[in-house]
């Protein structure tokens, strides 16, 4: 029997036409395989009407995966307390033969699906799957991928209406010619509150032959969201494939001089601090943590692959991120995930406002001193807690940019993470080598409570991006240098470090400083200010930084913290050196030669600035040469 017949037999006549409409056999089949598989009681399919995205929201709502919140379109998700980050152990790319790459979680790919098959087959049962349409990147246009989801979870759906542009037109468009990505994805029995059980049997198996992702007994969106995080690994792997890049990026305008528009991406490993420069109230934004680059006539452009936000919520206050602030005390449809809920209004950690002492929260009922069985005192919210949130609903959303079938220019490419004692917390790169080696590719960053695990540990993560990481680090990285030189004009490349501490453990800076590397950056770009030369790249000069902290942020600047955060720290960019190139030369294969060069340059640029100014060299010092 052909897949259509079956699905006829499958399906009731409302739901049948609809995949009907769209004429591609491989999406009849898949579609036939799968739902046969998961047995659901009910099957519902998404169209882009208005009609099929509230039939959503009210399943999520109806089937208990969501609740009211007091402010109209506010609900509130809870994920099972230990499924509150992405569970990096169980997330695994299935490979032929399970061949072992180093830093990627590989299995055998029969093995795998075997095992993903097992733990789905009659998963849906009484419950109701969702089959859902979206496109990455703005729709028809060099950057669309269309996507099928299926689901049976109302919330995974309802997410995914708020972060990605509607895809089902998109599919009857393209009929046979769609090559697009899968994902299955089931929650799995749920307890009392509508939270993910079997949390032994949590899966995410990316199917890098077919384009697939299955997710099973895990509600997370790091670890369900289909477009996500899941679809990354397989666009890394298309993008490096194809001669392009898909990265772990914001993408946002920074507003120069006379109205001038400069487009920078930023990657930093989650919780790192994407989406809150991104959201510079001043500044515009476009996308907050996943851009495609693709080069068009010698021109690096950049597109947001999402329409939304999926943003950690912990320390968001009027102060610091006024925008966030006032769209999540605005009636717009918000998804407030794992927060403190009580009288029907959401809480959460460090929001500058007085927080009850009791309610509910990702722990069930809640009360101030409330411990977990490993004996952890349950603070009011998760640290990873989330608000979902379209882009659209934000005053300073660039709406241009973000529609563009030809993206923007990018300007800058910005690569960060949390490093307490070695990056300044700016500086731009010498060239495109020298910034995809020194900065990108040799990223370390502590890891945060955005993974399952222990935080706090210094860890390489080049690109931001090892964790998605789907083709061999070696390969990725002479993607990149390629890439530059495809370009007439490469983006200028530049390191941030918004972590820095002192010696007692104080933050060096405040959360808006960044305002002022982001606006130094942009004058960067076009030229428009020296910069001090030293052995890691460019630093900006103290009297530039003193005027745009001024204007900026109407602050002084001093010269004595200016000294303390731009000190050139010898001993430990040596140290982080040797790091790298022990990891590149023993651990990762296939690494370009070019790599070691540049490292070796480094060096001994370093060593030479040690033998004339000591191991703590001030800024000043590089100035008077
Ligand atoms: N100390 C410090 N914390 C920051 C700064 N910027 C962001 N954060 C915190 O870092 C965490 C993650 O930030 P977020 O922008 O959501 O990271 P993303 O996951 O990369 O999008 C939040 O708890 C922020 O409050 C900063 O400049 N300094
Ligand atoms: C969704 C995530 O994104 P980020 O923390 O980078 O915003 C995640 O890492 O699970
Ligand atoms: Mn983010």
């Amino acid at each position: 029997m052909d897949a259509l017949e079956k699905l006829r037999e499958l399906l009731p006549e409302e739901q049948f036409e609809k995949v009907k409409a769209i004429d591609n056999p491989e999406l009849h089949a898949f579609l036939a395989e799968w739902i046969e598989w998961l047995e659901p009681g009910k099957v519902f399919v998404c169209t882009d009407s208005e009609e099929d995205e509230q039939y959503v929201r009210w399943k999520a709502l109806y089937y208990g995966e969501e609740k009211m919140l007091e402010t109209p379109n506010h609900t509130v998700h809870y994920d099972n307390y230990y499924d509150q980050a992405r569970d990096k152990a169980n997330t695994k790319l299935l490979v032929p033969g399970g061949k072992e790459i180093p830093f990627l979680n590989t299995k055998d790919r029969d093995e795998g699906l075997k095992e993903i098959k097992e733990l789905m087959k009659g998963v849906m049962k009484g419950k109701e799957l969702f089959i859902c349409f979206f496109v990455l990147g703005p729709k028809n246009s060099i950057f669309t991928i269309p996507a099928v989801q299926l689901t049976d979870s109302a919330y995974v759906a309802h997410s995914e209406f708020i972060l990605y542009r509607k895809g089902y037109e998109e599919f009857k468009r393209l009929g046979r010619n769609a090559k697009f990505f899968r994902f299955v994805h089931s929650a799995g029995e749920l307890d009392e509150r509508k939270t993910s059980k079997n949390l032994d049997k949590r899966r995410i198996y990316i199917d890098l032959v077919d384009d697939t992702v299955y997710s099973v007994n895990t509600q997370y969106g790091g670890n369900t969201i289909g477009l996500k995080k899941l679809a990354f690994r397989l666009t890394i792997q298309k993008a490096v494939k194809e001669g392009w890049l898909s990265e772990h990026m914001f993408l946002m305008r920074v507003n120069g001089p006379n109205g001038r528009k400069t487009y920078f991406t930023g990657a930093y490993p989650s919780m790192c601090g994407k989406t809150s420069t991104a959201m510079i109230p001043w500044e515009n934004i476009v996308g907050d943590d996943l851009t495609f680059i693709l080069p068009v006539n010698g021109v690096a452009r950049g597109a947001n692959v999402e329409k939304g936000v999926f943003g950690i919520i912990q320390g968001v206050n009027p102060e610091d991120d006024p925008i966030i602030w006032k769209v999540l005390h605005s009636p717009v449809e918000i998804i407030f995930s794992n927060v403190l809920v009580k009288d029907g209004k959401p809480y959460w950690n460090e929001m500058g406002i007085e927080i009850p002492d009791e309610g509910e929260n990702h722990s069930g009922k809640w009360w101030r001193g409330k411990k977990d069985k490993e004996g952890n005192e349950i603070p009011p919210s998760h640290k990873n807690a989330r608000f979902t949130v379209s882009l659209e609903h934000f005053p300073n959303v660039d709406l241009e940019a973000l529609e563009n079938p030809c993206g923007v220019e990018v300007g800058g490419m910005i690569f960060g993470g949390r490093d307490k004692d070695t990056w300044p917390p700016v500086r731009e790169a010498f060239d495109w080598k020298h910034g995809v080696i020194t900065m990108g590719a040799s990223l370390e960053s502590e890891t945060t409570a955005a993974t399952l695990g222990k935080e706090g540990v210094r860890a390489f993560n080049p690109m931001a991006i090892l964790d998605f990481m789907s083709v061999p680090l070696g390969e990725y990285i002479e993607n990149y240098l390629r890439f530059g030189e495809k370009l007439r004009k490469t983006p200028k490349i530049f390191a941030v470090n918004y972590f820095l501490r002192d010696e007692n453990g104080k933050w060096l800076n405040h959360k808006l400083d960044k305002a002022v590397w982001l606006k130094w950056m942009e004058l960067r770009v076009h030229g428009d200010v020296d910069a001090i030369e030293t052995p890691i790249g460019y630093i900006p000069k103290y009297e530039d930084l003193a005027r745009l902290f001024k204007e900026v942020l109407n602050k002084e600047y001093s010269r004595e913290d200016y000294e303390k955060q731009f000190t050139i720290r010898v001993p430990e960019l040596l140290a982080k050196i040797e790091r790298i190139e022990k990891i590149y030369r023993e651990k990762v294969k296939e690494v370009p030669e070019e790599l070691f060069q540049v490292l070796e340059e480094e060096r001994r640029r370093l060593l030479e600035a040690r033998e004339k100014y000591g191991d703590y060299i001030s800024p000043f010092a590089f100035e008077s040469d």
